[in-house]
């Protein structure tokens, strides 16, 4: 079994840094080598997964792309259902959609409205929070579709941007958990 600081140091080591991507200035946070990695990966899923049983989730929310690679893994790993919130025109269903700024520029994401309902408890899972922006549209598109927010579970914080404190009114007491926060 990997201790605390063992997960910690082992999902470290197994993302990138990429200088300048996808523009001048940001330091992307690549998890492809984590994804390769089958250990790192399980003990990531197992990480998230935990954390969606603490927060009493019912559902989990995977935000697009990564989130959802993240995301379905950890639902199956908890034995909850996994629904997509998707950049805007992928859904076929009617949606709620959110427009939302990022921290290298700006999207829309929706979901079916159909899988959202009261009585859920969704946790959100994602890669990377930065600004907040992406997560912060998906709390509300969560709370537009009549369901509660159990959580935001994300593997990486980049504490220098703010976001936890600007996802405070939108979290609304519901907890945020980062596995590492640089
Ligand atoms: O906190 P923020 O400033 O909003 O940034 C965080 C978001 O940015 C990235 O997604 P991106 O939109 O790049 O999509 P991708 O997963 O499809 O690469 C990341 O996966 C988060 O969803
Ligand atoms: N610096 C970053 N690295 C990876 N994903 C991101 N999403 C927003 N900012 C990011």
């Amino acid at each position: 079994m990997t201790g605390t600081t063992g997960i910690t140091e082992l999902l470290l080591s197994r993302i990138r840094d990429v200088a300048d991507y996808p523009e001048p200035g940001v330091v992307f946070k690549d998890i492809t080598p984590l994804l390769a990695d089958p250990a790192a990966f399980t003990a990531l899923t197992d990480a998230l997964a935990e954390v969606a049983e603490h927060t009493g989730a019912t559902k989990v929310v995977g935000l697009e792309a990564r989130g959802f690679i993240l995301g379905a893994p950890v639902a199956l790993r908890a034995g909850l259902g996994f629904i997509p919130v998707r950049k805007a025109g992928k859904l076929p269903g009617a949606t709620l959609s959110q427009a939302y700024e990022l921290e290298y520029g700006s999207a829309e994401i929706e979901v079916h409205a159909e899988d959202l309902a009261a009585g859920d408890r969704v946790l959100v899972v994602d890669d990377v929070l930065a600004t907040g922006g992406t997560a912060e549209a998906s709390l509300e598109l969560i709370r537009r579709a009549g369901a509660r927010v159990a959580g935001l579970a994300v593997l990486m914080e980049l504490g220098f941007l703010g976001g936890r404190a600007r996802l405070e009114p939108a979290l609304a007491g519901a907890p945020l958990r980062a596995l590492l926060t640089v």
